[in-house]
């Protein structure tokens, strides 16, 4: 049947932002359900000693409505390494420090390279493609060194308020592991340091960068913590608006296009939300205006994202129609 009106589509548009008809504990319920049935795909961070070994047999997802209603299944309150993850809380806390300024340092395209690749940063002579990637976020922590006369407190303290918990910190085994393994960081971090992209101690960047990835948190406070980027850069959680509503729609611009590295067109093509993985197994996502989300499944696929946790975020956004698109 043609549409009454010429140029009318034919299906009612649904208001994209009610979820009252869903039955989100049942989705997560099925989700949770078919991905343990596929325990054991992909593979750990095996280049990061202290992760190599955990076992590919956890799975947890959280949920933080904008009214601040949680749902959860599996082992949601399980900590793990955040490791990437961290890098949205950075980058906030850097483009609130230097607002568009950042961008002078590092750019915001995509890199179609992996997390850890230092192939473009010669031809682009020291300015990372973005803020996601490690050198971008090399960059950022060294914005951060300047900032604050405490960086790492200051980090600590950011993320505990988003999450509302008093004792996240830092997994001191998983930062040593990641020093000593740390080659290609080093590498980059010094190399960014030579187009004099870097101002303070190469030797104190890493220290912050290798701090911001040991952090220790479950999904439930994952989800809390990004909870800003689903309202406008208002954190309910400390009732502190964390940025404006413009820079949080920018934020969750930058994970669309970049925050699962090589695989962010087909995560935008699979999943459609912005979203930022974390080698620990750990991946964030948002539905603007609705709801902020945490998978973690510790076996990765050969990008470095969690293999089953896009496979639940894929299906969540299957079952309830909340993509972006
Ligand atoms: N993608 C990631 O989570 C990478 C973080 C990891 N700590 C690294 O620097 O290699």
């Amino acid at each position: 049947m043609p549409p009454a009106t010429p140029g009318a589509a034919r299906e009612p548009i649904q208001n994209q932002f009610d979820i009252s008809g869903l039955d989100l504990p049942d989705i997560l319920g099925t989700i949770n359900d078919e991905v343990r049935e596929r325990f054991g795909e992909g593979k750990p961070a095996d280049y990061i000693d202290a992760l190599a070994n955990v076992p590919l047999d956890r799975f947890g997802m959280a949920l933080v409505t904008r009214d601040g209603d949680v749902h959860e299944v599996g082992d949601a309150r399980e900590a793990f390494s955040i490791q990437s993850i961290s890098k949205v809380h950075t980058v906030t806390m850097a483009l609130d420090a230097l607002g568009d300024d950042l961008w002078e340092r590092v750019d915001r395209e995509p890199s179609g390279d992996p997390f850890n690749s230092l192939i473009q940063l010669e031809y682009e002579k020291g300015i990372p493609r973005n803020p996601f990637m490690n050198a971008g976020a090399l960059v950022v922590a060294d914005v951060l060194l300047s900032a604050h006369e405490r960086p790492e407190q200051a980090l600590v303290d950011f993320v505990r308020a988003r999450a509302g918990r008093v004792d996240i910190g830092a997994d001191d085994v998983v930062a040593k592991s990641e020093r000593e393994s740390g080659y290609r960081n080093i590498a980059t971090a010094n190399f960014i340091r030579s187009y004099g992209n870097i101002h303070n101690a190469v030797d104190d960047v890493l220290d912050f960068y290798f701090l911001q990835c040991s952090l220790s948190m479950n999904c439930v406070d994952l989800a809390r913590s990004m909870q800003f980027l689903a309202c406008g850069g208002y954190c309910g959680v400390s009732g502190q608006q964390v940025v404006s509503a413009q820079m949080s729609t920018r934020i969750n611009s930058l994970m669309m296009t970049a925050g699962t590295y090589d695989a962010a067109g087909d995560f935008a093509y699979y999943v459609g939300l912005p979203a930022k993985s974390g080698v620990g197994g750990g991946i964030v996502a948002v539905v603007p205006h609705v709801m902020s989300l945490c998978v973690w499944y510790p076996g990765l696929d050969e990008k470095g994202n969690s293999a089953l946790g896009k496979y639940a975020l894929h299906r969540f956004t299957q079952l309830t129609g909340l993509s972006v698109f």
